[in-house]
């Protein structure tokens, strides 16, 4: 019986998620198309490029992964034009029946958050996907009209917690045991009392190479109860062994993300497919 969503009667996205994550491992394969790679593709740097590109990592994955990462920025870079492939990537994922995680990294006041929340979240957008990324450093409380639209949708949010890239430790770490990182763990706890069941809509997003981070900060990720993206794997250096050490009894809730490392396989689906499948078998301990 899956769990209800808080308020709508739908399945929640964590349910979804969960569900996937069971039935395929938990693999989230990143569509970057940055202009190096469509180069390596043959590709041109347009929206031609990036449309034939993107379909062509949907085709290869759709049925193994259990979610794709589009990066809203790399398609942002092309305009109205990129944009449009972007509505066409999540609404190809919809069809192919594979879980969406725009990666738009938004946060902002709450009233201007409300027309975020509307544009990724609600049923009639155009770029609506399943869920988004959420940065949280105006203030968690920030994120409430994504917090409730995701509820009410049956959708789910991945807030930033502690990131992949060197320099997130100067913000994220500071007040060491009370850390800022701490607050967002713990307020994303409390937002996933809201989905009673195994894993709530309200994710984390914690990078695969933040080493001995939640051991110094104190940090336990298990009790968010929520599904912790891990970008970081591949191309940043981190391994599906170095994931295991450091999520911990935690590790059941990560899905762990790639993007070049899987892509520079590419054009091939074949490639594409063989790389994915064995980040896969790395993640599984195979
Ligand atoms: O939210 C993210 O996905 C994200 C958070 C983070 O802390 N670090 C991080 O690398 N990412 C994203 O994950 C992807 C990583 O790409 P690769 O390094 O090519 O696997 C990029 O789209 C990043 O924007």
């Amino acid at each position: 019986m899956p769990e209800q969503a808080a308020t709508a009667g739908r399945e929640s996205f964590g349910s979804r998620l969960g569900a996937a994550m069971a039935a395929r491992g938990p693999l989230c394969v990143g569509i970057d198309p940055h202009p190096a790679l469509l180069k390596s593709w043959g590709l041109d740097d347009d929206a031609a490029g990036l449309r034939r590109f993107s379909l062509t990592v949907l085709e290869a994955v759709a049925s193994l992964a259990a979610a794709v990462k589009p990066q809203v920025a790399l398609y942002e870079r092309h305009g109205s034009a990129g944009m449009a492939v972007l509505e066409e990537v999540l609404a190809t994922a919809r069809d192919e029946s594979v879980l969406s995680i725009a990666d738009a990294k938004r946060g902002d006041i709450g009233s201007t958050m409300a027309a975020y929340a509307d544009a990724w979240l609600r049923d009639e957008s155009p770029l609506a996907a399943d869920s988004v990324t959420l940065s949280p450093y105006l203030g968690f409380e920030s994120l409430r009209p994504a917090l409730d639209l995701a509820a009410e949708t049956g959708r789910g949010v991945f807030v930033l917690a502690l990131t992949s890239n060197p320099e997130g430790a100067s913000v994220q770490h500071v007040g060491g045991k009370d850390s800022v990182a701490r607050r967002i763990t713990e307020s994303a706890a409390a937002e996933n009392s809201r989905y009673p069941g195994s894993l709530g809509s309200v994710g984390l997003v914690v990078g695969a190479t933040v080493g001995s981070a939640l051991e110094d900060l104190g940090l336990d990720l298990a009790a968010v109860r929520g599904p912790i993206l891990a970008p970081g794997l591949g191309a940043q250096g981190a391994t599906p062994a170095d994931l295991r050490a450091t999520f911990g009894a935690a590790y059941p809730l990560v899905l762990a993300t790639s993007s070049r490392d899987i892509l520079s396989a590419g054009p091939e689906t074949r490639g594409l497919r063989e790389a994915a499948l064995r980040t896969l078998d790395g993640l599984r301990g195979e």
